[in-house]
């Protein structure tokens, strides 16, 4: 079986690096005309099925926007997820779940076991109960060609009191997260399963991602302020890794369809300026 570095790998290649996020707040339904209920939710995901799900390489639904609906928005969820995989686009379902190994077995089986209603090819994780904590999650993606992308420097202002601070061996709490994941993905080729989330509003932190051997996922861009061209500050040298990700900036083009294949391609166009080819 293709692990899913493999499968993501040929994704970019053949339709550029770009993740678009489907994160239906609700001033989105407003501005694309649609009601705050599961109607609209249905309505809204379909749309972006339809103008991104043949030709983007990953999108990742927000699990937060299907969940406030309870039960039914977690239906559409399943449902969403469904109509992406036929359209042929790499399903990353941001759901940053992390607990006691135990319990992130469970989480394991909900996302990343074939047979289950939500799987998908790859989640997002928090390390914060230790990156060994995630190891359930590690070895069903492993054994089911899936991906995990473990929270290391996020985008949002709060993030950096915890994620850089020192531990006792003077690196920063990101930078032990960065190690433990670039030894999983030791020897893998040409991309290994294990990725990041790095994001692009952070400016440069010193951080050493270069050996991660894994994904980049750069949230934070457009919405939240930063621009294509800070990918150079944040990444520098590992930027041949980076998978850019926009949500809102993408999202605010609809309802038409045409103009949201619009607004994904001039987003992909920026970052490509940037990114080294691949
Ligand atoms: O560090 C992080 C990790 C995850 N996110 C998520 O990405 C999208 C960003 O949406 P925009 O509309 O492009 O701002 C959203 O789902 C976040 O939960 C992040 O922003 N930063």
């Amino acid at each position: 079986m293709e692990s899913f570095g493999t499968r993501l790998h040929r994704a970019i290649t053949d339709r550029g690096p770009l993740c678009v996020g489907i994160d239906p707040h609700p001033g989105l339904l407003a501005r694309w005309g649609l009601a705050d209920d599961v109607q609209g939710l249905d309505r809204f995901t379909r749309t972006v099925v339809e103008a991104l799900g043949d030709r983007v390489a990953v999108v990742k639904p927000q699990s937060a926007f299907f969940e406030r609906f309870g039960s039914r928005g977690v239906a559409i969820l399943e449902s969403t997820i469904r109509q992406l995989r036929d359209a042929g686009s790499l399903v990353l379902l941001d759901v940053k779940r992390g607990d006691i190994g135990s319990t992130v077995s469970a989480y394991a089986s909900a996302y990343l076991d074939p047979s289950s209603p939500l799987y998908v090819d790859a989640v997002t994780a928090s390390p914060y109960l230790g990156v060994g904590s995630l190891a359930p999650m590690f070895e069903l993606a492993a054994e089911h060609g899936g991906g995990v992308f473990v929270l290391a420097l996020t985008s949002n202002p709060e993030g950096a009191a915890v994620q850089q601070a020192r531990t006792a061996d003077g690196r920063t709490v990101a930078q032990t997260v960065i190690d433990e994941i670039s030894q999983l993905n030791r020897g893998a080729t040409p991309l290994g399963s294990f990725g990041l989330v790095v994001g692009a509003t952070i400016g440069d932190t010193g951080h050493d991602l270069s050996g991660v051997g894994g994904p980049l996922l750069a949230p934070g861009l457009g919405a939240q302020g930063a621009g294509a061209a800070d990918l150079r500050t944040v990444f520098g040298s590992s930027l041949a890794s980076v998978l850019p990700s926009y949500s809102r900036e993408v999202l605010s083009a609809g309802p038409d369809v045409a103009a949201l294949r619009a607004a994904a391609d001039r987003v992909l166009v920026d970052c490509r300026a940037v990114l080294p080819a691949r």
